[in-house]
């Protein structure tokens, strides 16, 4: 470990083991310029049947080969953080330590379930860390009366919570999350309590979710609370004033849980919506909440969660912190981002959601050319620096910020202070969404901010500790995984074509291993190009009898079986390494293959469309629920086909296309069993072979499946017809 003598809040060790990894990438690069330099030197003569098959296969090989140079950059250089929370307790007091604002962002109380959100708004709620210095914000950008009245059911809920959780050091501190995994009394806990609570916490759920259900909160609680007078019959989603309610004031004498502490300030934040004003989705949410906490709260850190990750680990601030506080290797960092980890995945993880492997390794490289992105949640920033301060040496953080209250002013003097910061209207002519604030015009509005952080002359660390720090969800079926992803795809690949491509806005302010890690989220969605090359021409030559490949007896196979089974290999021992299971990784190749057909290839005709001024931004909210039978099927693993959009089509198309190509390719080999001929297309029809095995659910579903997520006859027509007029295709 470096620099980890005793004062440090933390401690910076360098990956171990590069030396190998060093070599094996070397081989593979090597293997890459055979490969390159076989098609060079073989590409078939003018004329000759299959030459600009040839040609094209050779640039689908170049292309993946400088892509995977790209990808190289994170994993050359890793660097691991460790924090520690005992220093920073001896050094800083509680009355020291800086006041967190925490922003919780939902969107959509039908596609983000209300109880959902408030256990995530509990969990933060109950951090270990004092209740005076911490805020908690829930963004409403549905302004939605259901989301209200639960997050004011969840503010009576915590009065009871957040003793529990002090008391037995409950972890985790989501109460959903807890109570589904424990079910009897824990030998640390009073029985007759922790029953009373666990029943409270149902009785509540079973109230929320009926009034969600219903529509409609009910007329004794309206009559009897304030709060709710703020909504009225025309009010929309999309047209409704700014509402502000700070339900619990935490330094108000009314903000007392069960034992006399005080409990954390809650506020409830919907922004102004009005037809016609662009309201610039997550982004314009977090901007608002910035501008309404520097009225009531205007802590200089703050934490920002989706509204499906709780926390799991109720020391996280202080860990935090740690990076942020240290006088000598804190004071350039501007955010502390934690991984993203999933609390519903399973062993098969069918949609091959896990990011646990490229949250293990991936991250820690690009930390140790600058910093991790910001991905959104899960992330701790200075306020200053989101609102555009750019580094310098001699500022000072500080970190005794935060508003004072002026005596005399009551609540509703502050609710309406921060209101007229939330109208629609607000930003007209301003920097923000530009210069300040998270930035506009994007669809992962984290990684452009993060980026436009990193070129003001900051680092960022990032920390991922053993006990997962923040657990959201995945999707759960696989059209909201694929929207999820071409959404993310488009993100980025809008960012490497705009000017803030990472050369072009931080040539000369970072590092080159930087870039490239920018640029290989950048690049993604073109991996599009090779990947559709190579499920759609080798398996057509093969039924066509054109070979594109060298014989399996020459020496020209080596390279290609080299690369194969050695990043296959690898790629298999990392994700068991990291806690994955073999299935999980079968399903995350069909998946790999699936997001570049159809997520990837959207996301780019999109962001050329664009660029074209053809088409609009967009940000497609990701269900976090499915119930009945597709979330039966989730659990059992078995993948939910059954919708006709386009994405499916593909899907079951390329499916079809292959298998098709297989059985015509093999019989022409047995109608004509010469030995030559077999060598020749060995692994053209082993590669054919491998779709089709890789596949195989995609057949099930379309021809045996009886069930609701079977594709639908519709998709099997179109793909039907799409597959005939392919392979009937003259090379
Ligand atoms: O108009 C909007 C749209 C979304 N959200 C919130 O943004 C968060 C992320 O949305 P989600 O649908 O869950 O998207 P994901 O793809 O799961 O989100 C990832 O990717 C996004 C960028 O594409 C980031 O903003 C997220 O933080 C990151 O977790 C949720 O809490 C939403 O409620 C809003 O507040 N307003
Ligand atoms: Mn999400």
């Amino acid at each position: 470990m470096t620099g980890g003598h005793d004062s440090s809040l933390f401690a910076i060790e360098k990956g171990k083991g590069m030396v190998a990894y060093r070599l094996y990438a070397t081989s593979i690069l090597v293997s890459t310029c055979l490969i390159w330099w076989y098609r060079a030197t073989h590409i078939p003569s003018i004329g000759e049947k299959g030459r600009w098959l040839w040609i094209g296969i050779s640039l689908a090989e170049i292309f993946t080969g400088l892509y995977w140079i790209v990808t190289q950059f994170p994993r050359l250089n890793p660097i691991y953080r460790h924090a520690f929370p005992d220093r920073l307790s001896q050094r800083y007091s509680d009355k020291q330590l800086p006041g967190v604002d925490v922003f919780v962002c939902t969107a959509d109380p039908t596609s983000e379930p209300p109880s959902m959100v408030i256990s995530t708004v509990l969990s933060v709620m109950a951090y270990d860390y004092p209740s005076e210095k911490l805020n908690v914000y829930l963004s409403d950008d549905a302004g939605s009366v259901l989301t209200f009245y639960a997050l004011w059911e969840a503010s009576e809920f915590a009065k009871v919570w957040l003793p529990l959780c002090r008391t037995y050091k409950i972890e985790p501190r989501s109460p959903a999350a807890y109570f589904s995994n424990i079910h009897s009394v824990p030998d640390t806990c009073r029985t007759k309590e922790w029953y009373y609570v666990k029943e409270l916490y149902e009785n509540m759920v079973i109230r929320i979710n009926t009034v969600v259900k219903k529509g409609k909160v009910p007329e004794e609680v309206l009559a009897n609370n304030n709060g709710f007078s703020k909504w009225n019959e025309g009010m929309t989603s999309k047209d409704h004033p700014s509402i502000v309610q700070i339900l619990v004031d935490g330094k108000g004498y009314d903000a007392v849980e069960k034992d006399g502490i005080a409990l954390p300030t809650l506020v409830y934040v919907a922004r102004e919506k009005r037809p016609g004003q662009h309201h610039n989705f997550k982004a314009g949410a977090m901007n608002a909440l910035i501008r309404v906490s520097s009225v009531i709260s205007n802590s200089p850190i703050i934490l920002n969660v989706d509204c499906d990750m709780y926390s799991n680990n109720s020391k996280c601030i202080r860990e935090a912190l740690c990076f942020l506080l240290d006088e000598e290797k804190g004071q350039n960092i501007a955010f502390v981002q934690y991984p993203q980890d999933f609390a519903n995945l399973d062993y098969y993880d069918i949609y091959g959601n896990s990011l646990t492997v490229f949250m293990a390794l991936d991250f820690p490289g690009v930390d140790g050319w600058g910093g991790p992105p910001y991905i959104g949640t899960g992330c701790f920033h200075r306020r200053e620096v989101l609102c555009g301060r750019p580094y310098s040496k001699d500022y000072k953080e500080n970190w005794a910020k935060g508003v004072a209250r002026i005596s005399g002013d009551t609540i509703s003097d502050m609710e309406e202070g921060a209101k007229s910061l939330a109208t629609c209207t607000f930003e007209l002519d301003t920097e923000w969404g530009n210069g300040i604030g998270l930035k506009y015009g994007y669809p992962v509005e984290d990684v452009v901010t993060g980026l436009q952080i990193k070129c003001r002359g900051w680092k960022s660390a990032y920390c991922n500790p053993k006990r997962t720090a923040f657990l959201g969800l995945s999707p759960t079926t696989l059209e909201q995984c694929l929207v999820q992803y071409k959404r993310w795809g488009e993100g980025n690949l809008q960012i490497f074509l705009s000017k803030y491509n990472a050369f072009l806005v931080g040539h000369r302010k970072l590092r080159f291993g930087f870039i490239m890690c920018y640029y290989m989220y950048g690049l993604w969605p073109t991996t599009c190009f090779p990947a559709w090359y190579y499920v759609v021409i080798p398996s057509l030559c093969f039924l066509q009898g054109i070979s594109l490949f060298p014989e399996v007896t020459s020496i020209w196979v080596l390279p290609f079986i080299y690369i194969t089974s050695a990043t296959y290999i690898l790629s298999l021992a990392e994700t068991v390494r990291f806690g994955g299971t073999i299935i999980g990784w079968w399903n995350f190749q069909r998946m790999w293959l699936i997001k570049r057909i159809t997520s990837f290839s959207f996301a780019t005709i999109d962001t050329v469309l664009k660029f074209l001024g053809w088409s609009e931004m967009s940000f497609s909210i990701t269900g976090k629920v499915t119930d009945g039978n597709s979330k039966k099927r989730y659990e059992e693993g078995i993948i939910e086909f059954g919708s006709d959009s386009a994405y499916f089509v593909i899907i079951a198309s390329v499916a079809l296309f292959n298998l098709f190509c297989l059985v015509g390719g093999f019989g022409a080999l047995l109608v004509n069993k010469e030995m030559e001929r077999i060598n020749k297309f060995f692994i053209q029809g082993f590669h054919c072979a491998i779709l089709v095995v890789i596949n195989l659910p995609v057949y099930e579903a379309l021809f045996v499946r009886k069930d609701n997520g079977r594709f639908p006859f519709s998709v099997l027509v179109a793909s039907l017809g799409l597959t005939m007029l392919v392979v009937l295709l003259p090379l």
